[in-house]
């Protein structure tokens, strides 16, 4: 990524001394936020401990220094007393040593929970995590709608990412969570944001999320606006016509869903004020951090000037190098890694298949569609002229294909992405403009047309499928050109479980580095045939 944290968000690292009244605001909050959650445990347990130390050492020095002097021939008052007080005492060392293994107790509890659903933590006193979804309400005094709604969408358990982020975010704290595609980040991020938005406002925008693409902006707010249900609140996605036409100063708008452009340009042109917002959550964080992005982001994090706003990121996969980043402009953070980081879903069976050539390639597409089309597929190649090309030759099959990629017209984008959702589309051919976020329920299989460009890039793909506990395939498509970027993605494969040829496992390593070759044309028709 090679980009320099002094430049991401330049000016805006959180200085602790220069905020430093902001930060104890920010601290006392917190606390006060979260009566159950371990911290105010922690909290109320040192209280306790404090406190009986000193009812302590006030009867110690009562103990030591007897009310009144002692008289002769009255000792057995005397006696009675020091009785009385040492009981007293025994008492109040007795509740100490109980609060502390309460204590230790819930934490035992804590890492048993975390264990079980492989959820790994850092960062400073991090909240417990959710047993089930009603502990927000008995933790956190979550409203009775939200409860509803998850009910409704028949969500019984929290999902790893959801049990440790949403108490996190609860506690006011930052987050950096990494958890495998289609594990629920959506709702992990959206949850402690209308909870802690409580309701609608007309002071302007209150909370952010960024996404890297219009469909998964568009499909961010419908989840917001699903979870919402039944409770008032300004939930707006910043389509075009927003940008260019609403004036933002009258615009009630709690949460704001939308790409790092049109948010830029917003902020430039229409004089969009995120100076109030309180929640802004960078979803498909380390893409957002990639070159062509970044500046736009960068802009946005930095117009987000209000000194308490809660960032958090959230990625299937999170590189070292945006963790550092992350470092860089977030405090007291908690990271959350669901499994291993940056590994693919393992309900997903994954298999490498060798083609030869470009012409092998659309041989053993066909065949495979012959063989056993078992729809909805999913098929992504390396950029819009090869979409193109693919779609001409599908066309003409009897296969019902479409396509996605960003030539086409925003209608015609949506139009692809319902069809395919509604399964009048069986097969739909995309380059990676949906490689990222996108919650198609149900999709059997993902067929990697084009080698991905990196080992990111194949688990977003490939993550398409084997969403919400439901399995899942995968089959890449690899030509000589790709062998020397095997390894990569042969090492996903294998910490995946499945099983990859050992001599690609011994291939030898290379850096790190994009894979886009020059590809030959997909068309099989001469252009002498098209006229
Ligand atoms: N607690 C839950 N129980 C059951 N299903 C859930 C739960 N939470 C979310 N889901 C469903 O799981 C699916 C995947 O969720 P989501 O899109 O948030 O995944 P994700 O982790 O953001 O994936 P990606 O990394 O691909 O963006 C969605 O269809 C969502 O409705």
């Amino acid at each position: 990524m090679g980009i320099d944290a002094s430049f991401l968000f330049s000016g805006i690292t959180f200085d602790r001394k220069k905020f430093a009244e902001d930060f104890t605001r920010f601290k006392a909050k917190e606390e006060s936020d979260d009566s159950a959650d371990k911290s105010k445990l922690l909290e109320s347990e040192n209280s306790e401990i404090e406190e009986g130390t000193l009812r302590v050492n006030k009867k110690r020095k009562r103990k030591g220094k007897p009310i009144s002097e002692p008289v002769e021939g009255f000792s057995v008052f005397k006696s009675s007393k020091s009785e009385v007080v040492t009981e007293e005492v025994e008492r109040t060392e007795n509740e100490i040593s109980q609060g502390k293994k309460e204590f230790y107790r819930q934490l035992e509890r804590d890492a048993v929970l975390r264990k079980k659903h492989n959820i790994h933590i850092s960062g400073s006193l991090v909240p417990s995590p959710l047993q089930n979804f009603a502990e927000l309400r008995s933790r956190y005094k979550c409203k009775p709608y939200l409860l509803r709604n998850l009910a409704e969408l028949g969500f019984r358990e929290p999902t790893p990412i959801q049990r440790q982020a949403i108490p996190a975010l609860l506690s006011g704290r930052e987050c950096f969570a990494c958890a495998p595609t289609g594990s629920g980040k959506t709702l992990a991020f959206v949850c402690p944001m209308l909870m802690k938005l409580k309701h609608a406002s007309k002071d302007g925008v209150r909370a952010v999320i960024i996404c890297p693409t219009r469909e998964l902006a568009a499909q961010t707010a419908r989840e917001c606006k699903q979870m919402a249900k039944g409770k008032r609140f300004y939930i707006k996605l910043m389509t075009k016509q927003l940008v260019k036409g609403a004036d933002f100063s009258k615009l009630p708008c709690d949460i704001l869903i939308s790409t790092p452009f049109r948010l830029q340009f917003a902020i430039r042109k229409r004089k969009l004020d995120l100076s109030r917002v309180e929640y802004l959550v960078l979803d498909e964080s380390d893409h957002l951090f990639e070159l062509g992005l970044v500046k736009q982001v960068d802009s946005v994090v930095k117009a987000c000037s209000n000194p308490s706003v809660l960032r958090s990121l959230f990625s299937a996969t999170l590189p070292d190098s945006v963790e550092e980043l992350a470092r860089t402009i977030m405090h007291d953070a908690v990271r959350v890694i669901i499994g291993r980081k940056n590994t693919a879903s393992d309900l997903i069976k994954q298999k490498l298949v060798f083609v030869g050539s470009e012409e092998g390639k659309f041989l053993a597409l066909r065949q495979c569609f012959t063989e056993s089309l078992n729809p909805p597929v999913l098929v992504f190649v390396q950029n819009k002229e090869r979409a193109k090309e693919l779609y001409k030759e599908l066309k003409f099959d009897d296969i019902r294909a479409d396509v996605i990629h960003s030539d086409l017209h925003q209608v015609l984008r949506e139009n692809a992405v319902d069809n395919f959702r509604a399964g009048k589309t069986w097969v739909l051919i995309a380059t990676d403009v949906i490689a990222r976020g996108m919650d198609f329920k149900g999709i059997n299989c993902v067929i990697n047309y084009d080698f991905p460009d990196s080992a990111a890039a194949y688990i977003h793909r490939i993550g398409r499928s084997g969403r919400a506990g439901r399995s899942g395939e995968a089959i890449t498509l690899y030509t000589e050109a790709d062998v020397p970027f095997l390894r990569n993605i042969a090492n996903v494969i294998a910490a995946s479980g499945c099983e990859v040829p050992a001599w690609i496992m011994s291939l030898p390593k290379l850096k790190r580095k994009k894979h886009r070759p020059q590809r030959e044309s997909i068309s099989t028709k001469s252009s002498d045939d098209e006229q």
